[in-house]
């Protein structure tokens, strides 16, 4: 199988283009292909497809093989994929994903490649029957306390497609993701599981995110929890709708746009590409 290796704030995916390639199993090669030691190495595998809705299509699985519904680090890097590699010439394209057809913005550098994508999220869904999370499914999941173990949590929780469940901290360096991550992806309260976002706020405008991802353990980003992070930052009162999120990996430019849509403009890059026996 021929494969691009690409990250967005070191959000690392092995990309295929389907256009020229067949998967068969994606969910077995997921799990082969994310190795760290084993197979390429990365949070998971996206495959790029043609699409009859959209310039192209997105589909991605974890490294655990569960299929996500969006990946937002991934569909900038899908966007640049398809620009550079000529399946789309335009720059401004769309993509259909599990959350929708979002539309991207592209930015080239002087060689004409793309460098940085500006993404239309879409709203954020934020009742608990779009999330979705048990309780009255009308209701908004915004500050509210959840037990894990000995501690108690404030959760404010958003579906960009997938879900996330956000929470503030007050130091986000020493907070121990990987013990309380898996516990809050596990929770009963999540029947399809949770990303977690783990925020500290840094001032109105700037923001430190950590990612437990659901199917993948921690991760350097997540644009779709950035976006999510927006959401629960605005609807808390703690930032304005336009902020810098310094995560692990990266910077992303977020925005909760006037029209209801969140906005994440981020980089795009092409690690290496290879071919590997499946
Ligand atoms: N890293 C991604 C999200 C990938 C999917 C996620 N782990 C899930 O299962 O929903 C992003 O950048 O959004």
């Amino acid at each position: 199988m021929k494969f691009t290796k690409m990250q967005g704030a070191g959000n690392d995916y092995v990309y295929v283009n389907c256009f020229e390639e067949a998967v068969h199993d994606p969910a077995a090669v997921a799990i082969k292909v994310s190795n760290r030691n084993f197979g390429i190495g990365s949070d998971g595998l996206i495959l790029i497809m043609p699409s009859e809705v959209a310039d192209v299509r997105m589909r991605m699985f974890n490294s655990d093989g569960s299929e996500s519904e969006m990946c937002g680090n991934g569909i900038r890097c899908v966007a640049k994929y398809a620009y550079d590699h000529g399946i789309v010439t335009k720059n401004e394209i769309t993509a259909e994903t599990g959350a929708g057809i979002l539309t991207l913005q592209l930015f080239t550098d002087a060689g004409c490649k793309v460098e940085k994508v500006r993404v239309n999220m879409g709203p954020p869904r934020l009742t608990r029957k779009e999330i979705p999370m048990l309780g009255e499914p009308e209701e908004r999941v915004v500050n509210v306390p959840l037990n894990v173990l000995h501690s108690s949590f404030n959760i404010t929780c958003a579906s960009m497609g997938n879900p996330h469940c956000v929470i503030f901290v007050d130091d986000v360096d020493t907070f121990q993701v990987e013990k309380y991550g898996p516990l809050i992806e596990n929770h009963e309260l999540f029947p399809r599981r949770t990303n977690v976002e783990f925020v500290q706020i840094v001032s109105r405008t700037e923001v430190r995110q950590r990612t437990w991802e659901r199917g993948a353990g921690e991760t350097l980003a997540c644009g779709t929890g950035s976006s999510a992070v927006t959401a629960a930052c605005v609807l808390n009162g703690l930032t304005e709708k336009r902020i810098l999120n310094h995560l692990t990996g990266g910077d992303l430019e977020m925005e909760w746009g006037e029209d209801g849509n969140i906005y994440m403009t981020g980089p795009a890059v092409e690690v290496f590409t290879g071919e590997i026996d499946l």
